[in-house]
């Protein structure tokens, strides 16, 4: 079955063609990585596929067989799907002030009363999935603590604890570890490939380090200008391919060192570098 379909999907933002007829399907269950220079459409894409923005005319979003949207316009099934995608971003993923649980238990904002999500009136049985949701992601030690004194590792690990909480079918995760070592960065991809298998969720990752891709995702998109150039197995992206592709923008696209096989012994981590640390810091220099 179809997690994702996408057809046609342009989107102009003034005189910038952000997007241009992105054509793209998605099975349920698959783990597909979206990589791609700066500023070649990554975010722009997920925003739409999270139905947080709308395409031009003649676009198509599909979302488990239903319209998401169409010409721009939402389809009548629009609040459902909300609910069935769970989004982390970069950053931001957490309100900073409010104990790690309550952030957690936002997941399920969606399926209860109003006057309960106002009042934050939660069950028992609610705060226990929460506590296994976080126990999941290997932090269950941190469920009381403010968001605020969390590494930036752990705020990834507790907004994809929210998505198993809101139970989400599609996990839309854009650029999540940008922002980390690479200690804490494969920390957030080895939970992010372990609820792929376990829960079967259907896990789109945009990317900036193709070596991630390679390790953690059989298959791989690539963007280029808003346009899909590249859709197959991430093996394929040998660095010569890549240079094909992006010319000498594939350099932000390699890691300067190698990346451990998944499942290799790796060093201890290290203490995860706080979040909002600067974009991009795996880059070359
Ligand atoms: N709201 C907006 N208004 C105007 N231009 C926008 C808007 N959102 C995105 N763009 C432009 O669309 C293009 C694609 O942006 P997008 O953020 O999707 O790229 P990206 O691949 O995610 O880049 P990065 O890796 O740097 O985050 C860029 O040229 C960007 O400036």
């Amino acid at each position: 079955m179809t997690a994702i379909a996408v057809e046609n999907l342009s989107k102009r933002f003034g005189r910038k063609q952000a997007l241009a007829g992105v054509d793209l399907t998605i099975g349920r269950g698959e783990m597909v990585a979206l990589i791609g220079a700066s500023g070649s459409g990554k975010s722009t894409l997920m925003r739409h596929i999270a139905g947080l923005e709308r395409g031009d005319a003649g676009s198509l979003i599909e979302i488990l067989g239903n319209v998401q949207q169409r010409d721009g316009r939402y389809g009548a099934d629009m609040r459902n799907l909300r609910g069935d995608i769970g989004v982390i971003f970069q950053q931001f993923n957490l309100v900073a002030r409010l104990p790690v649980i309550t952030n957690v238990l936002c997941g399920i904002l969606g399926r209860i009363s109003a006057w309960r999500g106002t009042f934050g009136f939660f069950t028992r049985a609610e705060r226990i999935a929460a506590i296994e949701a976080l126990g999941r992601v290997g932090i269950p030690e941190v469920a009381w603590q403010r968001a605020s004194t969390l590494s930036g590792g752990q705020q990834q690990r507790a907004a994809i604890a929210r998505t198993l909480v809101q139970r989400s079918k599609i996990l839309l995760a854009d650029e999540p570890i940008a922002s980390l070592d690479p200690a804490s960065a494969r920390r957030v991809m080895d939970v992010l490939a372990d609820i792929n298998r376990s829960e079967g969720m259907t896990v789109l990752v945009s990317l900036h380090q193709v070596e991630y891709a390679r390790v953690y995702c059989d298959r791989t998109i690539a963007l280029r200008d808003g346009k899909v150039v590249y859709d197959g197995p991430s093996d394929a992206l040998s660095d010569t391919f890549l240079t094909e592709l992006y010319g000498a923008a594939s350099e932000e696209l390699v890691l300067p060192q190698k990346l451990p096989v998944r499942g290799e012994a790796r060093p201890a981590e290290t203490s995860d570098r706080r979040a909002g640390v600067r974009k991009k810091t795996l880059q070359p220099a």
